[in-house]
């Protein structure tokens, strides 16, 4: 039996006569970080919503921790530990960093969302949620509306609350996104160190992260994965090197 943490098999999904994913097959093992990579338009978009349940696969299958997931709702995904960091920010922009941490945590309980007030009593949620803001480093901006964050902190944030819902996988659709430099660099040796918490499946445009991040990488070219390898076989791949990274890889 797979020892993967997070498993897709055969996952297709068409609009139309367009193959967005075409049977792919992937897993995510325990301690890893798998970059998925693929010029704009491949697939990685929609493979990412089959894997966390935002849209139905055609035809294939997901399993998580051995269990086939394929059916379940992303609510359902998220309560059996697979947490989904957004490309667009999915933050209560007028809540408070801690409250929408607590919210994560509330998630997590699989309690109703409306019963957020009590959170604040509850020890164990609002210790879940200060834990996962330490973790970030956002414990000081608890009490600051999240209006108030910078664009880094605010991807902080997003980490955090996935961090509250003790994820057994991580999928993440470019963390790094309009870092600059500095925030991306401090990004990359965030989740340098979070790979022992989760393994992250990594969806990343930003090349010198995913190269010095990845254990694994995918190329993902037209709905195809056609290319899974450490990020030395990668680079030396012809058929990577055709299909996408080019001569500068
Ligand atoms: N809801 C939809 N209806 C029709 N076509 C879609 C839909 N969603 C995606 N597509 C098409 O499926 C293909 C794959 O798109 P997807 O967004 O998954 O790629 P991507 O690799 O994430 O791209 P990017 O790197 O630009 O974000 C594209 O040709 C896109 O136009």
């Amino acid at each position: 039996m797979s020892d993967a943490v997070l498993e897709t098999r055969g996952l297709s999904k068409a609009f139309g006569a367009l193959k967005a994913t075409d049977e792919v097959s992937l897993d995510l093992r325990p301690g890893e970080i798998h970059a998925l990579i693929g010029p704009n338009g491949a697939g990685k978009s929609t493979l990412i919503a089959q894997v966390s349940g935002a849209l139905r696969p055609d035809r294939g299958s997901v399993r998580l921790e051995g269990r086939d997931v394929t059916a379940r709702s992303v609510e359902a995904r998220a309560r059996a530990g697979l947490a989904r960091t957004f490309q667009i920010s999915a933050l209560a922009m007028e809540d408070s960093v801690f409250e929408n941490a607590a919210l994560g945590a509330l998630g997590a309980s699989g309690r109703p969302w409306r019963f957020l007030r009590p959170v604040a009593r509850d020890a164990a949620l609002r210790d879940r949620a200060m834990a996962a803001l330490e973790r970030v480093g956002l414990q000081d901006a608890a009490d600051t509306p999240v209006s108030a964050l910078s664009h880094g902190q605010r991807r902080q944030l997003e980490v955090a609350v996935a961090l509250t819902l003790q994820p057994r996988a991580f999928v993440m659709d470019e963390p790094m996104a309009g870092l600059g430099a500095d925030g991306s660099r401090r990004m990359t040796g965030f989740l340098d160190g979070l790979r022992d918490e989760a393994p992250i499946l990594l969806v990343e445009h930003d090349m010198d992260a995913v190269f010095a991040l990845a254990d694994r990488v995918s190329v993902l070219v037209s709905g195809r994965v056609i290319a899974t390898g450490t990020v030395a076989e990668i680079r030396r791949d012809p058929a990577v090197q055709a299909a996408y990274l080019g001569d500068s890889a």
